[in-house]
């Protein structure tokens, strides 16, 4: 990763008290996607922590990976698959698979599917999302996509190390940099 492109990540992060009193900060990452340098250097950031693996397809979670992984796709000259959480949408028409969350950082169990038939048996398949907090998400996502999965490309691993050692998760900063 550029140095630069880290310390503008750096710099464009905020945490925010909702004010609701319990004295959790939520992360504001809009910052990253205001900065045209951060959304000009993040495809090929990302993209590199995976280039040996020659990913064909990325395949990120709503709604913050639809923004992201298209980014890492086009660096890679790879496809793009979205990853649904079930019901934030009108049912998806479509036949899904469907992997269960069982308990995320907000402690929620989701659902996420993505459709059925755009993954061939030979796609090398690189998950891709802005932040791994407890790592579910992306286990959930392993277990859809079984041999295809080859990792995890990340802006944050907040994950304990042995968490993100064996869902392959790699990230351009750790939750401490922030
Ligand atoms: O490692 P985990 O515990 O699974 O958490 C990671 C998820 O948390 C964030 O999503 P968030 O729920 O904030 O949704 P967003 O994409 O809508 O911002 C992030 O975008 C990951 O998808």
């Amino acid at each position: 990763m550029a140095v630069d492109l880290g310390d503008r990540l750096r710099a464009a992060f905020r945490w925010t008290d909702p004010g609701d009193g319990t004295g959790y900060l939520v992360s504001n990452r809009s910052g990253w996607w205001r900065d045209p340098l951060i959304i000009s250097g993040l495809g090929d950031a990302l993209g590199a922590l995976f280039r040996e693996s020659s990913p064909t397809v990325v395949v990120s979670p709503e709604v913050t990976g639809f923004l992201l992984g298209p980014l890492v796709a086009r660096a890679l000259g790879a496809g793009f698959v979205e990853a649904y959480r079930a019901g934030v949408r009108r049912p998806i028409a479509e036949p899904m698979r469907w992997a269960t969350v069982p308990s995320d950082h907000r402690g929620e169990e989701q659902l996420l599917g993505v459709r059925e038939g755009l993954i061939a048996p030979d796609d090398r398949v690189l998950v891709v999302d802005d932040w791994a907090a407890t790592g579910a998400q992306i286990r959930a996502l392993r277990s859809l996509l079984g041999d295809n999965y080859v990792g995890a490309a990340v802006i944050v691993d907040e994950c304990p190390p042995k968490v993100a050692a064996s869902l392959t998760i790699r990230g351009l900063l750790r939750g401490s940099d922030l």
